[in-house]
């Protein structure tokens, strides 16, 4: 994951930018026929110093009320036509710079889904959140504002300074000199002001983490009244964010001034020696009002730089942040693989070949938590898989539906590399149950149906798998299967969670079961239902099920030990109670304090 400290001194912030244009381009003709029109709007400001200039030297001078009248409307109209149009302006932005917004955010949305678990692993939750909703909204504002500004002022500017050249060159001149310092500021202030807002959003991250995880721990929070300390660690980043948000301020607030004094100056200088030119009859009084106005109408455009550079370097931050998760590599679905070609009709079952295993975060010189395990599933049996506490079962088990890619060897599923198949097959193949169960803000219906794919099965078979799974609570629930569930399922006790991430397991009557310590958190009259309905399921399914109690393993046919990053012996239970002493010392309730890590 990035560093909150990221630098950002290499980049471009143009390129950076330009990565937009892909989601720009379905809108750019309204886009850039809103700049077009603020081009115009713009520009007709600078044409009431003009026409101030003829009421000046014309109409005034000739002491005629008519013209002056006449002058007055058309300044009026002016100022009408410039309002309008900038209104028009925001009207042809407004929605389709909503619907780039949407679609980026959808993009972020489905990458995230398609992205490893290894991903989220290394990614905390808070910075994906910021990334989907400040920095979708930064861009958002950038494509809205500053990116047209920035153009739209630079137009003005430079048609501005055409118009005050030809009016009277020396005075524009005069008004031109703090142009070349403006920029070496300007391009200062960029780099730096780029730095602090990639650490601020990096910043707002790290405190989204915080707040989320309080949220959802906050039973843990209240139970070990750890208010305080949750409040410190929120504050501390709070307070770290505020010192960036000020030194953003500082930074802003300097190149405000700057921007704002030097053209003040400029303007006091020309007015002075304009009047003087004035009084000595080498410039008519006319233009010297249009000159001055002009300038002045230039000051908006000028000043406006500073905090449009600022937006604009805030939203190149937000599309790094926004690429930085865009450019993570998705899983690949397997049928692109090169993998040795196997045999369809090869061995059926599960079986490990000589597959081992790393994290890729796993510190440098750790050793794999799997190491060439060798296992074969017979088509139809049940495997209890034992280990002491850490030892990899959770792991080995999620290499079947390739939660993980394993880094060595193979997964075989009926004599098919699961690295070979696509993802949605190994998905209607395999299930899964974990031992923390993780439902959805949905329905408890839905919540179990999802186990069974899009259309995948009806009413009688959710009935089947809440009976396989003794979930019989559900009738006594509110709206039955309708009931929705709070999020994460968290309105549900632990017991009632797992039985029904069970439900949602067998629900399709998949060809491979994968159960993590499934009944863990069941006593042990559920557990001994749940397990006689479960062994009906269990009969026409290859299943491999992690088991810590000795009441799990007995749904087994057979049992394998995982141990150093192997397995280390198979066999019925009673043959390993036999044959291996760790097998017994796990079994008779020893090894479940985690001691023989
Ligand atoms: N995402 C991860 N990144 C790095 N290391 C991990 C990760 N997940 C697990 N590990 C490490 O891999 C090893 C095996 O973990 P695993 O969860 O597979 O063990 P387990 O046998 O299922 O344990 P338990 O019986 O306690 O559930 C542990 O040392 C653990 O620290």
């Amino acid at each position: 994951m990035p560093k909150p400290d990221a630098t950002t001194k290499d980049r471009s912030t143009v390129r950076v930018l330009l990565r937009l244009w892909p989601y720009v381009r379905p809108v750019r003709a309204r886009i850039g026929t809103a700049a077009v029109v603020a081009v115009v709007a713009s520009c007709l400001g600078l044409v009431i110093p003009l026409v101030l200039k003829w009421i000046v030297d014309g109409p005034v001078a000739r002491r005629e009320p008519g013209g002056v009248w006449f002058g007055a409307l058309v300044v009026l109209a002016l100022g009408v036509a410039e309002a309008v149009l900038f209104g028009l302006r925001r009207w042809l932005v407004a929605r389709p710079l909503a619907g780039v917004e949407a679609a980026m955010r959808a993009g972020l949305y489905r990458h995230l889904q398609r992205l490893p678990v290894a991903f989220h692993d290394r990614w905390a939750s808070g910075q994906l959140l910021s990334r989907a909703t400040t920095d979708l909204s930064l861009i958002r504002m950038f494509l809205a504002f500053p990116l047209t500004f920035l153009f739209v002022n630079g137009v003005t500017v430079v048609v501005g300074c055409g118009v005050l050249l030809v009016q009277d060159w020396t005075l524009g001149l005069v008004l031109l000199l703090p142009v070349a310092p403006l920029i070496v500021v300007c391009s200062l202030f960029e780099s730096r002001y780029s730095l602090v807002a990639r650490r601020a959003q990096d910043q707002v991250g790290d405190l989204t983490t915080v707040v989320e995880e309080s949220v959802l721990g906050i039973r843990i929070i209240k139970g070990f009244g750890r208010h305080r300390s949750q409040a410190e660690a929120f504050g501390g980043l709070a307070e770290r964010l505020r010192g960036t948000e000020l030194g953003k301020a500082r930074l802003l607030a300097g190149i405000w001034a700057v921007i704002t004094i030097v053209p003040e100056l400029a303007i006091g200088a020309a007015l002075v020696l304009g009047t003087v030119q004035v009084a000595d009859g080498a410039l008519s009084a006319g233009t010297l009002v249009a000159f001055l106005s002009t300038a002045l109408a230039l000051r908006w455009p000028v000043e406006s730089i500073g905090f449009l550079l600022a937006m604009s370097q805030e939203a190149a931050t937000s599309v790094e942040r926004y690429f930085e998760v865009m450019d993570e590599a998705e899983e690949d679905d397997g049928g692109s693989r090169a993998v040795p070609p196997v045999p369809a009709s090869g061995p059926g079952g599960l079986r490990f070949e000589n597959v081992s295993f790393r994290y890729p975060d796993a510190p440098e010189g750790a050793p794999p938590v799997l190491d060439g395990v060798d296992l074969v599933v017979r088509p139809g049996e049940t495997m209890a898989l034992v280990g002491a506490t850490g030892s990899g079962k959770t792991t080995l088990t999620a290499l079947v539906p390739r939660l993980h890619e394993v880094t060595g060897g193979r997964v075989l599923l009926d004599g098919v590399d699961v690295a070979a198949m696509p993802r949605e097959r190994l998905r209607e193949l395999v299930s899964v149950a974990f031992e923390e169960p993780t439902l959805f803000s949905a329905s408890v219906g839905e919540n179990v149906l999802m186990g069974a794919g899009p259309g995948g099965a009806g009413g009688p078979e959710l009935g089947r798998a809440l009976e396989v799974a003794q979930a019989g609570f559900v009738r006594d629930l509110p709206h039955g299967t309708g009931t929705q569930v709070g999020e994460q399922g968290l309105s549900l006790s632990g017991g009632q969670r797992q039985r029904l991430a069970l439900a949602r397991a067998v629900v399709g009557r998949p060809r491979f079961l994968v159960l993590d310590d499934p009944l863990s958190a069941l006593d042990v009259h559920t557990e001994a239902l749940v397990e006689a309905a479960l062994r009906e399921v269990l009969r026409d399914t290859t299943a491999l099920v992690v088991a810590h109690r000795p009441s799990t393993v007995m749904l087994a046919d057979r049992v394998a030990l995982l141990s150093g990053g192997r397995v280390t012996a198979v066999g019925t239970h009673q043959e390993l109670l036999r044959d291996s002493r760790e097998y017994a010392w796990l079994m008779s309730g020893a090894g479940t304090t985690g001691g023989a890590e």
